[in-house]
């Protein structure tokens, strides 16, 4: 008899095949502390959680019996997934069941802000009689933008074409192709910034997407945008926003997520008169509560019945045979495919992956999810994208992935090659494992290099003339850039050349700004691994 253990509130309709399974038990105990967790969840074969609980490390270590933990909803981010992988404990989620309900709230919020609606029930319930004082705007003819094009923020723009709405789209996979085929504007996040008169975020928070609406986005925009975030908090600078309010630059603007949630009580966001919010609320309806946790039911079940299952956030088992021969790879095709995906400009079309040597030889599918994986965790986040779900999520993006063996590596006994293509780039590289040295990335584009995989990277390209490693070093130098490692690469002498720089900490977006104006000096880009 398998012991399923139920930790938030998970509707009771949506789990009503386990409930129903005859090999399952189900308890539900909602509210439980970290500390009672670890208490008991040794007992448990499943835990079913939203996004209260917290899975931590200590969680998974007492779960002794743990095989998996569905997340009755789509962020992961209260659970280790780290932990759980290390313990062989699979996490699942379901992704599709709320998207319909977040779009449907991101909508109730935006025509609440435009049309000021909490502000004037307050006041009216409390006795005035205020029509001036609320006067509002149509979403009618209104540009619209809309950051972050995945499954939430396309229902989103389709609802806004309904109200005749102008859709500025961005996000990092979306093609010219669907932009037309939804009927959007492809545009930058600079685009949207400037010409927007509402803008919507709908993307996971990532490093990169962290206040990716700050102050220097608000200072550009149009006076009287309006704003609004039900994706995750930190995509917009609530501090920025607050200025950007004060200062009339936005007009109005609706929060369900917020930095830290619940917020504080004096948050200001609580006592703003422009600023309207909910408790996390975008995922709350009966119906999607309902699906997400039939979804989440039903693989829990395929799990614990050692059945084939779907929705996998974390890595699966991997065959002891294949494991020791492709293990000493894993993490360098997943940097390559992250190196070069920081590389590509433009919307990737396709994942070009060539083994060569020694890895011609055994099944390199794992290591392909791998490097899918290091390409699209970029922008999707770590979070969301794993060995399970990474060459669907490339499908679901419409992106081509070709693989191709060579028995002979040129000048190493083995080498994966990946390259990117999108309408206006390819962008490669070629990595290897070099006895003795570990990991190295040996070509980039056409440049022959020698570069460790890791840590903070700075990729110049310039003109070899004497004197630039000099002007690039002091420049770092001066300002508190160390450099770790450099490598350089030339086609010819005198030719075009890059330069790979280490660092030890990641250089402020001023110094790259910087090093782009020396003479001789093309491009820079910083690159995390
Ligand atoms: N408020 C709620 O209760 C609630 C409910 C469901 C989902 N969410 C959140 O909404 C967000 C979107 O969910 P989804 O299901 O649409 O996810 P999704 O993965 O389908 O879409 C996210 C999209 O963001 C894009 N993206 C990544 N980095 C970007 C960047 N720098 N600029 C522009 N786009 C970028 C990705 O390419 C992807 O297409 C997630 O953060 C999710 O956790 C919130
Ligand atoms: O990631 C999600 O699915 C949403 O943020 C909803 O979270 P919830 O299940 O706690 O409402």
């Amino acid at each position: 008899m398998f012991k399923v253990l139920v930790s938030d509130p998970i509707s009771d309709l949506g789990i009503q095949k386990l409930v129903d399974a005859e090999d399952v038990v189900v308890e539900k105990k909602p509210g439980l502390s970290e500390d009672e967790l670890v208490a008991i969840i040794g007992e448990y074969d499943a835990l079913l959680v939203r996004s209260q609980t917290r899975v931590t490390a200590r969680v998974m270590e007492a779960g002794k019996s743990l095989k998996v933990v569905g997340r009755a909803g789509v962020g992961v981010d209260n659970i280790d997934l780290e932990a759980a992988t290390q313990r062989g404990i699979i996490v699942i989620n379901a992704p599709d069941g709320n998207t319909i309900t977040t779009c449907e709230h991101t909508f109730a919020m935006m025509m609440a802000v435009a049309r000021h609606i909490p502000q004037a029930y307050l006041k009216t319930v409390g006795g005035e009689w205020d029509r001036k004082s609320f006067v509002g705007v149509e979403l009618r003819g209104k540009i619209l933008g809309v950051l972050g094009m995945g499954r939430i923020g396309s229902e989103v723009a389709k609802r806004a074409k309904a109200f005749g709405m102008e859709i500025w789209g961005y996000d990092p996979f979306l093609t010219e192709e669907r932009a037309e085929k939804l009927g959007i504007r492809l545009s930058s996040v600079d685009d949207i910034v400037r010409n927007a008169d509402f803008m919507t975020v709908h993307t996971p928070l990532t490093p990169e997407t962290r206040h990716m609406i700050s102050r220097p986005q608000f200072e550009v925009m149009k006076k009287g945008m309006r704003i609004v975030n039900c994706a995750r908090g930190g995509i917009i600078d609530e501090h920025a926003l607050v200025e950007a309010a004060d200062q009339g630059i936005v007009a109005g603007a609706a929060f369900d997520v917020f930095e830290s949630e619940p917020p504080a009580a004096d948050h200001p966001f609580l006592k703003h008169p422009k600023i309207i919010v909910t408790p996390h609320l975008g995922a709350s309806t009966v119906e999607a509560q309902e699906n997400v946790a039939i979804d989440v039911s039903e693989q829990v079940l395929n799990i614990l019945r050692d059945k084939p299952f779907i929705n996998a956030v974390n890595m699966p088992p991997i065959p002891a045979n294949v494991l020791s021969i492709l293990q000493p790879y894993f993490s360098l095709s997943e940097k390559l495919g992250s190196f070069v995906s920081q590389l590509i400009e433009g919307a990737v079309e396709e994942i070009n992956v060539t083994y060569a040597g020694d890895l011609s030889e055994v099944d390199t599918q794992p290591l392909t999810r791998y490097i899918v994986r290091g390409v699209l965790s970029h922008h999707l986040g770590a979070d969301q994208v794993n060995v399970v779900n990474s060459m669907h999520l490339a499908k679901e993006r419409h992106v081509n992935i070709v693989v191709n063996s060579l028995h002979a590596a040129r000048d190493f006994t083995n080498s994966i090659t990946v390259t990117l293509r999108s309408k206006v780039a390819t962008r490669q590289v070629i990595g290897t494992m070099l006895t003795g040295y570990g990991p190295r990335i040996v070509q980039i584009d056409r440049f022959t290099v020698d570069v460790a995989p890791e840590g903070n990277l700075i990729l110049v390209s310039h003109n070899d003339k004497p004197g630039i490693i000099g002007s690039v070093g002091t420049l770092l130098g001066d300002n508190g850039v160390n450099i770790a490692a450099m490598q350089v690469g030339r086609e010819l002498q005198g030719g075009s050349a890059i330069m790979v720089l280490t660092v030890d900490k990641i250089a402020h977006q001023d110094v790259i700004a910087k090093l782009v104006q020396l003479p001789d000096l093309n491009k820079a880009k910083e690159i995390k691994l």
